[in-house]
């Protein structure tokens, strides 16, 4: 089985998320999309909200589709999660997996940053989607990692977290920027209002 690995922080997780997995999904004709809300992201904050609820608001926005579904490893392995980590423990539970790992854009050009990447290119490829902004440098990777990316396209959304973060902090609408059970249950929850945190 040919498995897309999407992960993010997903803080919260957004219709660009899901259009990247999904264009991951039919542009390299995977048969699953795995969403993976990693535990401390490596490269940058910390998230906002915590593991529990950014799990919850990825799988209230995965829903009942039959090629996506929630992986809480990083999640229940806590600490900083690398993906090497993640992929070792992935491919010693899952032999007969193919993995391929989706990326925004704009990540595509710093994956030598990662670390194992050496070892991670070897045992999976990087699917790389198309980011607002982001201008993708294939010719700039090393060789090793150049026969390792695939680039596909996408309906470019100019969303991210931050900017949803942002909005909800000002008061303003997330409406149709999440999915609507998402929008609720941060509405409910309040997770992002400034004074329950
Ligand atoms: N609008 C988008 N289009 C394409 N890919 C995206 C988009 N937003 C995020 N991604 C990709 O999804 C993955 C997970 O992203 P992440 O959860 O960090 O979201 P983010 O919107 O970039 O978050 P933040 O604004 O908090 O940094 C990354 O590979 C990222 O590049
Ligand atoms: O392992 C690494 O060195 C590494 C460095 C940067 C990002 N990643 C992974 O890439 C995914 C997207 O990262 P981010 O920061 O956009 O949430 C997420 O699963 C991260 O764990 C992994």
């Amino acid at each position: 089985m040919k498995v897309g690995i999407m992960g993010g922080t997903f803080d919260p997780v957004h219709i660009g998320h899901m259009l990247a997995a999904e264009a991951a999904l039919q542009g390299c004709t995977l048969d699953e999309v795995w969403f993976m809300p990693s535990h401390i992201p490596p490269h940058k904050h910390e998230a906002g909200a915590g593991g529990d609820e950014r799990l919850q608001m990825v799988e209230l926005a995965v829903g009942t589709n039959p090629a996506f579904r929630t992986l809480d490893i990083e999640l229940v392995r806590g600490g900083v999660s690398y993906t090497i980590d993640t992929i070792r423990e992935l491919r010693a539970r899952y032999t007969e997996h193919e993995f391929f790992f989706i990326i925004g854009a704009d990540m595509v050009n710093f994956l030598t940053q990662w670390h194992g990447i050496e070892e991670l290119a070897q045992v999976l490829t990087f699917i790389g989607v198309g980011r607002p902004g982001s201008v993708i440098r294939k010719e700039d990777l090393p060789d090793y990692l150049q026969e390792k990316v695939v680039l596909v396209n996408m309906p470019q959304v100019d969303i991210s977290s931050t900017d949803i973060r942002e909005r909800l902090a000002a008061g303003k609408s997330v409406r149709y920027m999440v999915h609507d059970l998402v929008n609720e249950y941060i509405q409910r929850s309040g997770i992002y209002e400034p004074d329950t945190r």
